[in-house]
């Protein structure tokens, strides 16, 4: 697709979710318009309408055509498909698995297409890329004269269309597992690591990681200054009340304290998903008190999006549910980590 320099990027975003994709783009800054969003869920498309104004196309993505997509005249295509065929609490049916396959569908339609775009970016989960999904996938864009750069930071793939290329083509064709090619693009907040070396030590890490107060909207009553690297985090099962159908109040604390007798059978959750704050903080230095005096509970959907990057002034419709929240968020990704990659993409 050609573009004028003036002109925005025409962008297409697919599996749109509650749009973290379209808030990167927002916060890397780049020129573009959203032509058009696509997802299955009504309550995201609830969700997305309600902080952005439109309603995504509300369909499956399987049943678009050659001639659909042409329609859009699109110069970018940003794709984020469920990741369950490919993560390591699922099967890993891969290709097999049906909520694979509108993926695979919207590549092959690429060469069918008379303008196809100049970018695809892809986002997904560690465990994608050695899948049969992902061969397939870089079968068919090489195919269509893409070269890529793939990096494992969050899970991320991402491709630009020869003649164009990416900023360093050195690493073109190439699966990364640090971001120095995107360190230019990384703004203040979202600063990236250099290292390309694992972070050597649990010190080290808990250093360069942001204390977690910086993302509650419920602050420890108790916390002391300098008392911030005592909270801990435990992975341990998500919130048990099904609330289906309950208006949600986010005022309330209490809520998303943990249930003694949970915590009591705390092993039968550890392979859940989820993680847990300790509100109380060990008496004794270092030494770890026992979980049931630690008053552990869940993240609110506001700091799991404070955690994601998403912006202030991003919101839930009040009729969706606190289960769903955690449902929509979780299926959602991170901003600080997309936006500096569509930069990186989209730079000249
Ligand atoms: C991994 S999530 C992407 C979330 C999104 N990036 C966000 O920020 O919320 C996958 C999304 O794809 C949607 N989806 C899955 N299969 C689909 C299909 N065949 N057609 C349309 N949407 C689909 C799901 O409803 C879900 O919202």
């Amino acid at each position: 697709m050609e573009k004028r320099q003036e002109e925005p990027w025409k962008v297409l975003e697919f599996y749109s979710g509650i749009g973290g994709m379209r808030y990167s783009l927002i916060r890397a800054g780049v020129n573009a318009e959203i032509v058009e969003a696509f997802d299955i869920n009504d309550k995201a498309n609830d969700v997305y309408q309600h902080n952005f104004g439109h309603r995504p196309y509300q369909g499956n993505i399987q049943t678009l055509t050659a001639a659909d997509l042409d329609g859009y005249g699109a110069h970018a295509w940003l794709l984020s498909p469920p990741c369950q065929p490919y993560t390591r609490q699922g099967l890993q049916k891969q290709s097999e698995d049906t909520r694979a396959f509108s993926f695979l569908k919207i590549l092959e339609l690429i060469p069918h297409t008379s303008k196809p775009p100049n970018m695809i970016f892809v986002e997904n989960v560690v465990g994608f890329e050695t899948s049969d999904t992902h061969s397939r996938m870089i079968e068919t864009l090489a195919k269509v004269d893409f070269v890529t750069q793939e990096f494992i930071l969050s899970p991320l793939q991402f491709g630009k269309r020869k003649p164009s290329s990416f900023q360093n083509p050195l690493f073109n064709n190439q699966l990364l597992w640090f971001p120095s090619p995107l360190s230019r693009f990384a703004d203040h907040e979202s600063e990236l690591y250099e290292h390309d070396q694992p972070l050597d030590s649990l010190d080290n890490f808990l250093q360069s990681c942001e204390p977690i107060e910086r993302f509650l909207e419920f602050k420890n009553d108790n916390q002391q200054p300098g008392d911030t690297t005592s909270v801990s985090l435990f992975a341990v099962g998500g919130l048990e009340k099904d609330d289906e159908g309950n208006r949600y109040d986010a005022s309330s604390l209490d809520q998303y304290f943990v249930p003694l007798t949970l915590i009591e059978s705390y092993y039968r959750y550890v392979k859940g998903t989820g993680s847990l704050l300790a509100t109380v903080l060990p008496k004794k230095k270092g030494k770890a008190s026992p979980l049931k005096e630690q008053c552990l509970r869940y993240f609110t959907p506001r700091e799991v999006a404070n955690l994601h990057s998403f912006p202030e002034d991003f919101q839930f419709p009040q009729h969706i549910s606190l289960r769903q929240r955690y449902a929509l968020l979780g299926n959602s990704l991170s901003i600080a980590v997309v936006a500096p990659l569509l930069e990186y993409l989209f730079a000249d």
